[in-house]
């Protein structure tokens, strides 16, 4: 069994127990009372490439990266370096994340935010919405086709917008086939796990400009951000390095630095 096969087994295990604790009527009648989500697309858009910065405590590839212990305070630390959105793992069995995480980061910090988790329903759709979610990953290889495009749909009517995840040609044809505006190229083969950052140069030029193009994995400083800029990507999203560092606040501001340069600015 695949590694994404594996987590899969796991998410839809969890869901069930959600779902039977908290019905869907009871979800959509809490979301109610959350705010409108932010315009990622438009934060996305803004001049230069943007930084999405993730908090990830653990991952299948490298096990635990960093305990953090108060995800709010390091989604601060993310916000005052300008991270342009911050992503929030909150799949529990390999990435010690939790929807508690989103809750939290969202009470800390203005900044839009992503929930980034292995999406096979639209109840999770539900639960991004309630925990304050403003974006929602949505992963091409998890999905067969006619589910990713009734996730896109589903999470654009409820404000989210889909950072649609591909890895490979075929992929990327699926996630333009489903309407995505928000493409993510994620450099982590999901069958090694092994991060091959080539494959954004190779992908990303399948997208059209009119598409927010995200480079996903694999970052360790501005060298690479500048690298995938060079090949294309509008962002990336970081996780290993911001939470290995010692520093999280001034190495995101080193990124968004590198990124502001005048050379990548009115790139959309
Ligand atoms: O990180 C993993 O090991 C992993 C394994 C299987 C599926 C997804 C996985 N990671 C999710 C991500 O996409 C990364 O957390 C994200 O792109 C940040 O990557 P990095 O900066 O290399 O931590």
């Amino acid at each position: 069994m695949s590694v994404l096969d594996e987590i899969l087994d796991g998410v839809r295990a969890d869901l069930a127990e959600r779902q039977a604790a908290t019905p869907l009527e009871r979800l959509k009648e809490m979301a109610g009372s959350v705010p409108w989500p932010k315009d990622v697309v438009a934060a996305l858009r803004s001049p230069g490439v943007q930084v999405i910065a993730e908090v990830k405590r653990s991952s299948p590839s490298k096990g635990s990266l960093a305990p953090i212990a108060d995800p709010a305070s390091l989604a601060r630390d993310y916000s005052a370096g300008g991270a342009c959105l911050i992503s929030v793992l909150t799949e529990q069995r390999r990435f010690s994340g939790s929807l508690a995480d989103l809750a939290a980061v969202r009470a800390a910090v203005d900044t839009p935010l992503l929930r980034k988790d292995f999406v096979v329903s639209s109840y999770q759709l539900w639960e991004a919405r309630v925990h304050g979610a403003d974006a929602v990953l949505l992963i091409v290889a998890a999905l067969e086709q006619d589910a990713l495009v009734s996730l896109v749909e589903r999470a654009e009517s409820l404000g989210l917008t889909p950072l649609v995840e591909v890895h490979d040609e075929d992929e990327v044809q699926r996630a333009l086939d489903a309407g995505a505006t928000v493409i993510g190229v994620n450099a982590r083969n999901l069958k090694t796990l092994e991060v091959d950052r080539g494959t954004f140069t190779r992908l990303a030029p399948l997208i059209p400009d009119d598409r927010i193009r995200v480079a996903e994995s694999g970052v360790r400083g501005p060298h690479d951000l500048l690298a995938y800029a060079s090949a294309g990507a509008d962002a990336v999203l970081v996780g290993e390095s911001l939470v290995r560092g010692r520093n999280p606040r001034e190495a995101v501001a080193d990124l968004v630095t590198a990124g502001a340069h005048p050379a990548l600015r009115d790139r959309h």
